[in-house]
């Protein structure tokens, strides 16, 4: 298993989890991410789709400097990625932390209680598919983080989520030197 430093939270690569490619752009879209989300009112968060972690851990970290009780929930299809995830919140002194190997859209359904204040998704290239959008359209937690490497997918993603406007928006050039890129993006329930 190798270890790698992102903003100083510790990730874990193991074969057959996701890793982001390129390190120096990832940590900029977690270290972005970390920045959108760190002021807002959030108590509990998903992160789906949340492979070895990166996402969520950088936002609880952050929001746990002004609330020591920040939940997390991650969950992820890979075992060996949410074993990753595990260690990196023991590391980092999250508490409140429960990653889970499950289909990201069959645990989202699956949920009636405990609703987040704040979701976040990297799906992958497919997007997160119409029933997910529509069940966190419904659900409407108050705001969402969606990462994508797929405009395309992301794009019919967000029109299925009515109940959201778009508050920001990065680009990141996490694969240079080809016509792919990752996009970052914060919406906000209206
Ligand atoms: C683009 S990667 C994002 C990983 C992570 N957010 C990160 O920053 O490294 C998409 C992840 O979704 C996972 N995945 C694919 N299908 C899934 C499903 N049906 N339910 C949950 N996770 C899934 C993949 O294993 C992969 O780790």
């Amino acid at each position: 298993m190798l270890e790698e430093r992102f903003n100083r939270i510790p990730l874990f690569i193991r074969p057959q989890g996701f890793f982001q490619t390129n390190p120096q752009v990832a940590e900029g879209l977690y270290g972005t991410a970390q920045q959108w989300v760190k002021d807002l009112p959030v108590n509990k968060l998903w992160d789906l789709f949340c492979g070895v972690g990166g996402f969520g851990l950088h936002c609880a970290k952050a929001l746990q400097e002004k609330n020591p009780d920040i939940e997390l929930t991650g969950i992820e299809i890979a075992p060996s990625a949410i074993y990753c995830a595990g260690l990196s919140a023991q590391k980092c002194g999250l508490k409140k932390v429960n990653f889970q190997s499950l289909d990201a859209a069959n645990f989202a359904l699956n949920q009636d209680e405990n609703k987040p204040d704040l979701v976040i998704v990297n799906p992958p290239r497919r997007g997160i598919g119409k029933p997910l959008a529509q069940f966190l359209n419904q659900m409407q937690p108050q705001f969402i983080l969606y990462s994508s490497c797929n405009a395309i997918s992301m794009t019919k993603d967000l029109l299925e989520l009515t109940h959201y406007q778009l508050q920001k928006i990065q680009l990141f050039d996490m694969f240079p030197h080809t016509s792919h890129y990752e996009v970052l993006t914060l919406l906000i329930k209206r």
